[in-house]
């Protein structure tokens, strides 16, 4: 390839990834300790680092390793866990992350995160969502709606000021004992009214039983919470046929499915959360060439693409965009229409649908 032809790709590739960042994005499968910024998590190393629990430096080396396979993410996820333990710390990260997908063009973001009780700290899992809630205020860069209204004012009546729809998910996580997966679906439904929308079940997969969730997800189903379950992270073809009879409302990742639950999944329809560089990333997939997004893709199967945790794999709703673009040769339409499409599948009610339909609406003019 010569010099000249080297530059127009690079040149067609930014315009591409412009184009990106500008589309109106719908984010479905973020966790909040996922999306700590890198300079937070320094800051907060430094602050809390050497106090006999952490080491400084020993963290530092996690942090340059991260995301590069299944268990050094969960191992970093522990330190995630000692290190935002506050409510104030809680709630600068949920800032945090609301302004950073809203920097990205997104217009709906469907937070999960997993409640949690240290009692040290005097938190139970009721005050750590209040933190949650208290960040969500926080906001200061865009308007952000919970539960359809708007928590911060428009600024000097500045109309053009970005919107963000923000809705929670609880996140049950697969070590828990059946009765702390039950109290995480109460308050779930006890913050109904302040915008948390469903349940999600996560965790490092090679734990836990899914006989332990189960009766607490049944509990999500009877009080009417829609529930995403992260399926085939590690090949369970027991546990993968088990999510699929449980039909939930959403699955996220499905990489490990053996061919039989593969052509189930597809006749079930189930709405799927992508999350092509975390795939990647914890080589759960060996390379984005043989993703499955392409074979859900050509059957037209619902999907979403979505990052699911932006700090530990330094991506961007743009980027998985992009990435998609790219490696699956999909045009701008072609791409928009993906975008536009993951309203389906959002846990909000019909008005918040209606108001998202009409933005796609408008952007259409703008960057079609
Ligand atoms: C990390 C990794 C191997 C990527 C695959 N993706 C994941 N699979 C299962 N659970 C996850 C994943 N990413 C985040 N989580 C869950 O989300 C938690 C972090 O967010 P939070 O504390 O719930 O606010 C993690 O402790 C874990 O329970
Ligand atoms: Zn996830």
């Amino acid at each position: 390839m010569s010099a000249r032809e080297i530059e127009n790709m690079e040149a067609i590739n930014a315009e591409l990834r412009q184009w990106c960042h500008e589309l109106p994005k719908v984010e479905l499968h973020a966790h909040l300790n996922g999306s700590i910024r890198d300079s937070t998590l320094l800051e907060l190393v430094n602050k809390h680092g050497d106090n006999g629990v952490l080491i400084s430096k020993d963290v530092e080396q996690m942090i340059l390793e991260k995301g590069t396979s299944l268990r050094k993410c969960f191992e970093l996820f522990a330190v995630y866990h000692v290190l935002a333990t506050d409510h104030e710390t809680v709630k600068r990260i949920t800032k945090e992350a609301v302004e950073d997908f809203a920097a990205d063009n997104c217009i709906y973001l469907e937070l999960r995160t997993t409640p949690k009780k240290n009692e040290a700290k005097g938190m139970t899992k009721r005050s750590y969502m209040d933190a949650v809630i208290d960040g969500l205020k926080a906001v200061d860069t865009v308007d952000v709606d919970l539960c359809g209204c708007e928590l911060t004012n428009k600024k000097n009546g500045d109309w053009r000021r970005k919107k963000i729809f923000v809705r929670l998910l609880l996140s049950i996580n697969r070590s828990e004992a059946t009765s702390a997966a039950i109290e995480t679906v109460n308050l779930a439904m006890e913050m109904k009214d302040m915008g948390v929308v469903g349940i999600d079940l996560s965790g490092d997969p090679t734990v836990g039983q899914w006989d332990t969730v189960l009766p607490a997800l049944e509990h999500a189903r009877k009080l009417g919470l829609p529930v995403t379950l992260h399926c085939g992270e590690v090949r369970n073809s027991k546990e993968i046929q088990a999510m699929l009879d449980f039909n939930p409302q959403r699955l996220g990742h499905v990489c490990l499915l053996a061919e039989e639950d593969w052509e189930r999944l597809k006749s079930l329809m189930i709405p799927v959360e992508i999350c092509l560089t975390s795939n990647i990333m914890t080589q759960t997939i060996p390379l984005i060439e043989y993703h499955h997004f392409a074979d859900l893709y050509k059957s037209k199967h619902p999907l979403s693409l979505c990052t699911d945790d932006t700090g530990l794999f330094s991506t961007t709703l743009s980027n998985e965009y992009y990435k998609a673009a790219v490696t699956f040769g999909l045009g701008k339409e072609e791409m928009f229409k993906l975008a536009q499409e993951a309203v389906d599948f959002v846990f909000a009610n019909e008005d918040v649908k209606k108001h998202l339909a009409q933005n796609y609406e408008e952007a259409k003019a703008r960057i079609l």
